[in-house]
């Protein structure tokens, strides 16, 4: 089972692939000290031209000089070749380590926290262009600029320390402008992202935000938003602006100070003109990664900082060793316990309930809005976490359950249908190798296999971004055949006719009476009675608690009886519906526990499991046993 521990796999992702990327880097560094040593190839070569063939008037010697530098320039032009190879490839490496974590983690961390956003991938993306962009060759570059420095003092000292000082004062301006530019660039990135989250949300939502009118109301959030950014954008551009226009200053000064001083130096009898000139561009070879430096300061900033928000995303991850494969779940189901808030909330939303479902029973979950069914259906399928207690699939907790194990025996119908951009085919045979005979056994099996063949291009035709393409029964219908694609052990269907048509309906009612002679574990959520006819047990849930629990009969009959109408008959729908609330029941005078006990349901049947029984201690008197005749 997942050993969940908070707070190693981070360093162990970061440090193994730091580990990779070692070699890589160390080579990038080891080729930026050639280059830049080759780089010293046309100063020496206008000294020599200056002060050897000038003053000689060698042509050999010119000639010689000529061959020796082209090939030394052609020798730089193939390491900087091979060093942006190298940085490709590390740019590579960063994406096949962490993108599938990132990915695997974004996905875990919206079920976790009930929020899902693709921010770490777009911060992955920056980390792994800035692997290959000027940047990280200016950071290569820039150690290496003492070279032309002590080239230069070698030149003459007072060249060397006219040269020490611009640079200084160029890596001082650089200094200043990440000082003064990181604060409103870190403000801007979470003011920007915010609108962001804004104009997706909108475009998302767009026809509900067109047809009431919400439009202006969402752009005046989205405007306030982007401007905030946008002003903390300008004064961050305007302070660095201010330190280019600096920079743009002094370099030139600081060349023409070299010259000036150099100039001097010859007429002082000093220095050869050669080494004036060449003094001259050594200058700006060893400003250049400076400079390319100060240019790149934003960039460095932004991926520093997506670099360290994507350490803190997986910084959380939990580690998950290779779990041993399970075989193929029977669907016995067993609860215990369970209490469960929503991702990220505090309160529970189910409270500490307990019940079991033997391997091939359907059971129908009832209850008024907001009383947790639908929480109680993905805590069923794994996808929440609970606070206490468990769902056990024939024995093993289905929140430890690698997921990758646990989908194929699992079929879910969730109550907001989510298809996925793609086709009809990849959608039922869930985004895995489409195996056109479980495909259109599953859509067969679902009463969708002719609505999908009178598609543009049948199982190949595009449904869009969330199924945009289809209408909402279709989607729901072409869901339903995902749910059962594969024979899983247990189905778990949440309002799965809430889209459908009479037709739709029908072939719903088929499939679940299909399932149910294959002896699969079927649990479905509708507030529609009607499609809970032939179901074998009911489970009423009020509040985050088991109000009834038992055989179908048993249950309607319950609430026939707990449900007065003025005229004195009942509408068990009524509750089913979620119509008469726990307190229309107490006004009565029995309470839901009493009555569960005073008809005897209570009593756990002859053939109860012993696992039922312990999940029913935990549920309190609320929860009523069930005979297992009916399994
Ligand atoms: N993702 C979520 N984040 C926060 N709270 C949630 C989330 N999902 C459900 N809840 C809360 O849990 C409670 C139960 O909701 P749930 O959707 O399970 O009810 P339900 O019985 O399925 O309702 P309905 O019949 O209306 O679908 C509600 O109070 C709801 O606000």
């Amino acid at each position: 089972m997942a050993n969940r521990s908070r707070g190693a796999a981070v360093p162990r992702l970061v440090r193994e692939l730091l580990a990779e990327l070692r070699g890589g880097l160390v080579w990038t560094g080891v080729f930026s000290l050639f280059i830049n040593v080759l780089m010293l190839t046309t100063p020496f070569y206008m000294l020599q031209i200056y002060d050897r063939v000038l003053t000689s008037g060698s042509v050999p010697t010119l000639l010689y000089l000529t061959l020796v530098g082209v090939f030394l320039l052609a020798m730089m032009g193939l390491l900087e070749l091979a060093r942006s190879r190298l940085l490709v490839r590390v740019s590579g490496r960063i994406d096949r380590k962490l993108g599938d974590p990132v990915f695997a983690r974004m996905v875990d961390a919206s079920l976790s926290r009930g929020a899902g956003r693709a921010e770490p991938l777009r911060d992955l993306e920056k980390v792994r262009t800035f692997a290959t962009g000027p940047g990280i060759i200016a950071l290569f570059d820039a150690p290496w600029a003492p070279i032309f420095f002590a080239v230069i003092f070698l030149l003459h000292p007072v060249l060397g320390l006219l040269a020490l000082s611009g640079g200084v004062l160029l890596f001082v301006l650089a200094l200043v402008s990440e000082w003064l530019t990181r604060k409103p660039l870190t403000e801007a990135g979470s003011m920007g992202q915010r609108a962001q989250w804004y104009a997706e949300d909108c475009a998302n939502n767009a026809e509900v935000v067109a047809a009431l009118g919400m439009t202006d109301g969402v752009r005046a959030r989205w405007r306030d938003a982007y401007a905030q950014s946008l002003g903390h954008q300008a004064l961050a551009s305007d302070r660095s602006g201010l330190l280019t226009a600096l920079t743009k200053f002094v370099r030139p000064a600081l060349q023409m100070a070299m010259l000036g001083a150099g100039a001097y130096l010859v007429l002082a009898q000093e220095m050869s003109p050669g080494a004036m000139i060449a003094g001259s561009i050594m200058l700006g070879r060893a400003l250049a990664p400076i400079q390319t430096a100060i240019a790149q300061w934003r960039n460095v900033i932004q991926t520093r900082q997506a670099y360290h928000r994507l350490k803190d995303f997986l910084a959380d991850a939990p580690t998950t060793p290779e779990p041993m494969a399970l075989p193929r779940p029977r669907g016995d189901i067993q609860v215990e316990r369970l209490v469960a808030p929503a991702p990220g909330g505090e309160q529970p939303v189910i409270k500490g309930i307990g019940f079991a479902i033997p391997a091939g029973t359907s059971v129908g979950i009832i209850g008024p809005s907001a009383a947790g069914k639908s929480s109680l259906a993905r805590l069923l399928v794994g996808v929440w976490t609970p606070s206490h207690g468990a769902v056990r699939l024939d024995g093993a907790d289905v929140a430890q359950w690698d997921r990758a194990q646990l989908g194929p025996h699992i079929g879910y119908l969730p109550q907001s249908v989510a298809l996925l951009e793609g086709s009809v085919k990849d959608n039922i045979a869930r985004f895995g190798p489409v195996d056109p005979d479980k495909v259109v056994k599953a859509a067969e099996r679902a009463g969708v296999h002719q609505m999908i063949l009178r598609l543009a291009d049948g199982y190949d035709t595009d449904i869009g971004r969330t199924g945009a393409a289809l209408s909402p029964g279709q989607r729901q219908r072409i869901a339903l055949a995902r749910a059962i694609y594969g024979d899983p052990a247990l189905v778990v269907l949440d309002e799965p006719n809430a889209s459908l048509d009479s037709d739709g309906e029908a072939a719903l009612k088929r499939c679940l009476d299909a399932l149910r002679r294959e002896a699969t574990t079927v649990v479905v959520i509708s507030h529609r009675p009607s499609l809970l006819s032939d179901i074998d047990r009911l489970l009423v849930l009020a509040d985050g608690k088991i109000d009834t629990y038992g055989p179908r009969d048993e249950v309607m009959k319950k609430l026939v009886r707990s449900v007065p109408k003025p005229n004195g008959n009942a509408d068990p729908g009524d509750k089913a519906r979620g119509g008469p609330a726990p307190e229309d029941k107490a006004a009565d005078g029995t309470a839901p526990q009493g009555k569960a006990r005073g008809d005897g349901a209570a009593a756990p049947g002859a053939g109860d499991r012993p696992a039922a029984n312990a999940g029913q201690g935990a549920t309190g008197p609320r929860a009523v046993s069930t005979g297992e005749g009916q399994a």
